[in-house]
C-alpha cells in the first residue's frame, strides 16, 4: 500500500518536494519496497497554478494533517505557528512528520520529540541543518558510539554566499544579499539570516545532537551576524592569510562539565579546510574522540538541495512503516549546561589607526597585559595619521577581550578601533 503524504507549505521547497516526488515515483517505489504519494498539499491560496495537480490542493492545513488516509506529514511552511501546532496535531493523530524547520525545532525541539516519542512515529529534519548535506543523521546513528568535542561549521548559505562575493568580487552587501534571495536561499525575512538567527537555531540543534544535551535552545547561542562586517574587515583578514566566514561552533569545555554554543564571523585562515568554502555551500566540521575529524560538505541551501534531503526522511518514514517500527531521539539527556559567551577561550584580532609616535605600542601591550591577555603577534602598517597597528592575542576569556577592547576604544592614542573580529585557528 502507497504512504500518502500531506504537505504543508508549497514554496521553495515544498514545491520541489512535489516535483522529485512525483519524478521519481516508479524508482522509488522498487527501491523503497512501497509507492510514496503526495495526498494533499496546505497552501495560503488555491488560485495560484504551481504545476500541481489542483485537486489536492487546501487552505485547510488542520483538517488535512489529521485526514485518516495521511501516513506521513512534511511541513515547510517554516516559522513557529502554525508549524508547531499543525506538527503536534499530526504527531498526536498518530502521523510521523518531516521538517526543515530549524526556527521551531531551536526553540521547542524537546516539546516535539517527547510527543513523537510518546505516539510511537517518526520525526525527521535533516533538511533542517545544512540543507541536503548528511549530517544529522551521522551525528545520531553514525557517531553514536564516539565522543564529540567539537562541531564547526559553515551552516547559513545566504552568509557564505554574501560574505564570499564581498571577499573575491568585491561585491557590496546589499546587491549580495538580494542575488542570494533571488536564488532562493534566503529566509523568508532575510533577517534571519544576515543576523545569524538561522545559523544559532542550527547552531542548537547541532549541540543537542553532538553532546546529547536536550535543553540547548537558540536562545542559549551567543549570536552575532555579518552586518558590521565591512569591507575593511576582509581586507584585514586577507592581509594575515585569512577570510571571514560566519561559523556556528558547539564545544565542550575543557573540563567537560559544560558547552559553549556560539555564532559569529571569525577570520579563518586560508589553509583552514572551512576556509575554502564558496558560494552558498554549507561545510561542518567535526571533531570527535575515537573518529577524530570529519568534514561534511554540500549544498546547505536552495529548494531541490533542501528537498533532496526531505526526500531521503521521507524513504527512512516509509522504510521504518515497512519494518513497523520508529526511531525516537531525546530520551537520554546529559543535562550539559551551556556556559556563557564570556567564558569561552578565544583569540582576538584586532586593528587600531593609532597615533605614530614613541611609546603607544608599550601602551597598547600594557592595556592587553591589564586584562591577562597575551599577543600573539603585532604588526605596524603605514606612518604617520595612517599608522595602524594589527594585533593578534594569544587565546583568552572572551570577557577579558571584550574589556581590552573596550578600554583600548577609551585610550586617547587610539584614534579608532577599525576592526575587531575573533580568529579562529588551525593546528594540524
Ligand atoms: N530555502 C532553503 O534553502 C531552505 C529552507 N529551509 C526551511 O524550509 C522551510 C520552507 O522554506 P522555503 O520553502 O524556502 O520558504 P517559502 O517562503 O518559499 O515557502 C513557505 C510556503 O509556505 C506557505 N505557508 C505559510 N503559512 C502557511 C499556512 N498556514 N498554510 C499553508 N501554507 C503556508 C507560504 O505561502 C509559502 O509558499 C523553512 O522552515 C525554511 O527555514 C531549510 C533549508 C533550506
Ligand atoms: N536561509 C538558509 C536556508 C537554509 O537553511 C540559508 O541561507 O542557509
Ligand atoms: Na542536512
Amino acid at each position: 500500500m502507497a504512504m500518502k503524504v500531506a504537505l504543508l507549505g508549497c514554496g521553495v521547497v515544498g514545491s520541489e518536494v512535489v516535483r522529485l516526488v512525483n519524478e521519481q515515483s516508479e524508482e522509488l517505489a522498487a527501491r523503497v519496497g512501497t509507492r510514496i504519494e503526495i495526498g494533499g498539499i496546505a497552501v495560503r491560496r488555491t488560485d495560484r497554478d504551481r504545476g500541481v495537480d489542483p485537486a489536492l490542493l487546501t487552505t485547510d492545513a488542520a483538517s488535512l494533517v489529521t485526514r485518516p488516509d495521511i501516513d506521513v506529514v512534511v511541513e515547510v511552511i517554516g516559522g513557529i505557528e502554525p508549524a508547531r501546532s499543525l506538527i503536534l496535531a499530526a504527531i498526536g493523530a498518530g502521523k510521523s512528520v518531516v521538517t526543515a524547520n530549524k526556527a521551531l525545532l531551536a526553540e521547542d525541539g524537546q516539546t516535539l520529540h517527547a510527543a513523537a516519542r510518546e505516539a510511537g512515529v517518526d520525526l525527521y529534519y535533516e533538511a533542517s541543518v545544512a540543507g541536503a548535506i548528511p549530517l544529522l543523521r551521522p551525528l545520531r546513528d553514525s557517531l553514536a558510539g564516539d565522543r564529540v568535542n567539537r562541531v564547526l561549521g559553515i551552516v547559513n548559505g545566504t552568509t557564505n554566499y554574501i560574505l564570499d562575493r564581498m571577499d573575491s568580487l568585491g561585491a557590496g552587501f546589499t546587491e549580495s544579499l538580494e542575488e542570494a534571495q533571488a536564488l532562493g536561499y534566503a529566509e523568508a525575512d532575510p533577517t534571519a539570516d544576515v543576523e545569524g538567527f538561522d545559523a544559532a537555531a542550527k547552531a542548537a540543534i547541532l549541540a543537542r545532537l553532538a553532546f546529547h544535551t536536550q535543553k540547548v535552545t537558540a536562545a542559549d547561542v551567543h549570536r552575532e551576524g555579518i552586518t558590521g562586517v565591512t569591507a575593511g574587515d576582509i581586507a584585514s583578514a586577507r592581509a594575515m592569510g585569512c577570510v571571514v566566514k560566519l561559523l556556528a561552533i558547539c564545544q565542550r569545555s575543557e573540563d567537560g562539565a559544560s558547552v559553549g554554543v556560539r555564532v559569529h564571523p571569525v577570520m579563518l585562515p586560508l589553509e583552514h579546510p572551512l576556509a575554502g568554502v564558496k558560494e552558498a555551500y554549507n561545510a561542518v566540521f567535526v571533531e570527535a574522540e575515537s573518529a577524530g575529524r570529519l568534514m561534511f560538505y554540500g549544498a546547505g541551501a536552495g529548494g531541490t538541495p533542501t528537498a533532496s534531503a526531505v526526500l531521503g526522511d521521507l524513504v527512512a518514514v516509509a522504510r521504518n512503516r515497512l519494518a513497523g517500527t520508529s526511531v525516537s531521539e531525546g530520551g537520554h539527556d546529559t543535562g550539559l549546561p551551556v556556559h556563557d559567551m564570556g567564558e569561552t577561550v578565544t583569540s582576538y584580532h584586532v586593528a587600531l589607526d593609532v597615533a605614530d609616535r614613541p611609546g603607544v605600542l608599550s601602551k597598547v601591550a600594557e592595556i592587553f597585559a591589564d586584562h591577562g591577555v597575551s599577543i600573539r603577534n603585532v604588526r605596524q602598517e603605514g606612518r604617520g595619521e595612517d599608522a595602524q597597528l594589527v594585533l593578534v592575542s594569544h587565546p583568552a576569556p572572551d570577557a577579558a577581550l571584550r574589556s581590552t577592547v573596550a578600554d583600548l576604544r577609551g585610550h586617547e592614542m587610539v584614534r579608532e578601533v577599525a576592526s575587531v573580529m575573533r580568529v579562529e585557528t588551525f593546528a594540524d
